[in-house]
C-alpha cells in the first residue's frame, strides 16, 4: 500500500461525539485496504502525508469548533491538492436523521477554496448529564436529548468515500 493510501480522519468536537463518528469512518476505510489516522484537529500538523482528507466538527451555536476551522485555515492549499470531504454532526431530536445543515459561512468560503466535496450532516448526540451552563442544558432537555448519529448512515457514506478515495488517488 503507498503513502498515498494514506487518508486522514479530523474532528473536532466537545463531548466525544463527532470523534467516535470519526472512529466509526476511519474503521470503515480500514476496512477497505486504506491506511487511516483519526486525529484531533488540533493535533493535525499538515496533511502532506495523505493522500485524501475527511475533516468533521462537531455544531455549536451555528459554528463548527474553532480547530477544524484553523486546520482548513492553515492547510488550505496542501488539501486543495488532495479530495477532501466534510461532515458536521449536530442535529438532535425529530427529523435529525434526515436534516441537511448548510455549512456555516466561513467555512463554506474555505470549502471552495479547497474545493471540497459536499458536505454531509450526521445527527448529533446530547446529553444533559454532560453539557455545562443553563443555554446548553435547556438545549439538551426534552425531545432532543439523546443520541442522534445513525451509523448504518454514518458508515455507508464511509464507504462511498473509501470507493472515491481508491478510484481518485494514484495508487
Ligand atoms: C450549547 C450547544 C449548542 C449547539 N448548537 C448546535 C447547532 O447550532 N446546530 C446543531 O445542529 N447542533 C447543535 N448542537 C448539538 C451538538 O452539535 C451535538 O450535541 C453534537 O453531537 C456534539 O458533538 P460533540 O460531542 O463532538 O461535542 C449544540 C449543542 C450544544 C450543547
Amino acid at each position: 500500500m503507498g503513502r498515498m493510501t494514506a487518508v486522514l480522519v479530523a474532528y473536532a468536537g466537545r463531548h466525544g461525539g463527532t470523534r467516535q463518528i470519526a472512529e466509526v469512518i476511519a474503521a470503515e476505510l480500514g476496512a477497505a485496504g486504506l491506511t487511516v489516522d483519526v486525529r484531533d484537529a488540533a493535533d493535525v500538523a499538515g496533511v502532506e502525508h495523505y493522500g485524501a482528507v475527511v475533516v468533521g466538527s462537531a455544531l455549536y451555536y451555528h459554528r463548527w469548533r474553532p480547530e477544524a476551522v484553523r486546520l482548513l485555515e492553515r492547510n488550505a492549499r496542501a488539501l486543495a491538492e488532495r479530495p477532501v470531504w466534510l461532515f458536521h454532526s449536530g442535529p438532535c431530536g425529530p427529523g435529525a436523521a434526515t436534516h441537511q445543515v448548510s455549512l456555516p459561512a466561513k467555512v463554506a468560503l474555505l470549502a471552495a477554496r479547497i474545493d471540497a466535496e459536499r458536505t454531509v450532516t450526521f445527527g448529533g448526540r446530547l446529553d444533559p448529564a454532560t453539557v455545562h451552563g443553563l443555554i446548553p442544558k435547556l438545549l439538551a432537555s426534552g425531545r432532543r436529548a439523546g443520541d442522534f448519529r445513525d451509523w448504518d448512515r454514518i458508515k455507508a457514506w464511509a464507504r462511498d468515500v473509501g470507493r472515491r478515495v481508491r478510484t481518485r488517488v494514484a495508487l
